[in-house]
């Protein structure tokens, strides 16, 4: 190297003094990267936060058809197409009521394609209420081969083009579901880099394609850990989270957030009250999410319908910052009453829409600060809905 940083002929490699053509170019750091345009930004934007508009939430009604053989066995209703059809008709042809509260549902691949009775596909109903169409785009866990037991969520290699076709096809926002395990040595540093890779990765294809990724990171509620362990395990896979958020490049402020509340294990001995639910899950997301994401929206995670009100609304009225909309989306604490009020019985359907709007409110209070524990009764809402392993 001479004496004025010149690289010496015929030697390969940058020279010794620190700078050389190409340094700070793409090629060659990761601080240069693009924003999506303006308009994508926009567009983005304005589809989260109309999902988590004051008083308003997600059904997560994109149950695959495995999970949702299990929710029709309940009711001794067998696992068809036609009867899958027949119960996603009953959900969306509910009174326009429900858009009060419901802002975005989240299908199932066959469910956007399936008709009503009369004919008119299932998406224009929900359209028809002013309800945004949104469609789960994971392809199902997988085992991390090696592991103690745990797994990744597969579904990337064709993901833009599917995105590219759901958008056409009136969706404007996707779910991808991961999912973590606490056990002793679970989760494993495999399995936190993983799943916050692949949510990454997806959530960057979603926003390629104009649509808003909400990205599911499940911590289980399985387990005997108590309030403070579930606590920690959401901080570091949150953290991880947005660390592969950032490195990827996400525009979080066209991405939601759905995740687990932080709860004790189910087979935890200890007792606590909602407002230590609504503390430790809010402190849990206020050191690991940033300000710039517009809404969490929570899953039910095997909560009784009931459980999930109170516990949001406590979220929502603990004394702490809340610079994100905190509200549901949830498919299970929305949907087991209305399973049982309607049992398979084309007599119980609007039996079955009467016990959707009354979860639909209580939620939509819940999000808002203003639920009163046990004001809004349904058919199942102090049933426990947890389902061991929760993986399928
Ligand atoms: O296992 P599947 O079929 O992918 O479904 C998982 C379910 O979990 C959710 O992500 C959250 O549902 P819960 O509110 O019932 O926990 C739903 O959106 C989805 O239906």
């Amino acid at each position: 190297m001479g004496a004025k940083g010149k690289k010496k002929k015929g030697k390969k490699g940058p020279p010794e003094s620190g700078w050389w053509p190409g340094f700070g170019t793409k090629a060659t750091m990761s601080t240069y990267f693009q924003y999506p345009t303006p308009e994508l930004q926009e567009e983005l934007r304005k589809i989260a936060q109309a999902i988590v508009a004051p008083g308003k939430g997600i059904l997560a009604a994109d149950e695959s058809t495995g999970t949702m053989g299990k929710r029709l066995q309940d009711i001794g209703v067998e696992n068809t197409e036609e009867n899958r059809r027949k119960y996603r008709q009953l959900l969306f042809s509910s009174d326009a009521a429900l858009s009060e509260n419901i802002s975005g549902v989240i299908l199932f691949h066959e469910t956007l394609y399936q008709k009503a009775d009369d004919g008119t596909p299932l998406v224009t109903l929900l359209e028809k209420r002013g309800i945004i169409p949104g469609i789960k785009v994971d392809k199902g866990v997988v085992p991390l081969f090696g592991s103690e037991d745990e797994c990744t969520t597969q579904g990337l290699d064709d993901l833009a083009q599917r995105c590219a076709q759901y958008k056409k096809d009136g969706c404007h926002f996707a779910k991808w579901r991961c999912v973590l395990k606490i056990g002793r040595f679970t989760p494993s540093y495999q399995a936190i880099m993983e799943n916050a890779n692949v949510l990454a990765r997806y959530a960057s294809i979603c926003q390629s394609q104009r649509i808003v990724p909400i990205v599911e990171p499940e911590v289980l509620p399985d387990g005997e850990h108590d309030l403070d362990r579930a606590q920690k395990v959401t901080e570091v896979v949150l953290a991880a989270v947005y660390k592969a958020l950032s490195d990827h490049h996400v525009y979080l402020e066209g991405t939601l957030l759905k995740p687990n509340m932080v709860t004790p294990g189910q087979g935890c001995k200890k007792t606590y009250t909602p407002m230590d639910i609504g503390r430790a899950t809010v402190t849990a997301l206020l050191r690991t999410v940033p300000a710039a994401v517009p809404g969490v929206t929570f899953l039910s995670g095997g909560q009784s319908e009931e459980e999930a009100s109170v516990n949001l609304n406590a979220i929502n009225t603990v004394d702490l910052k809340r610079p994100w909309a905190l509200t549901f989306s949830y498919g299970r604490a929305l949907q087991a009453s209305v399973l049982r009020a309607w049992a398979g019985k084309p007599e119980n359907v609007l039996a079955g829409q009467q016990e959707l709007i009354k979860r639909a409110k209580a939620n939509g209070l819940a999000c808002v600060g203003k639920y009163e524990a046990g004001s809004i009764p349904s058919l199942a809402s102090n049933k426990s809905n947890f389902v061991k392993s929760h993986a399928y």
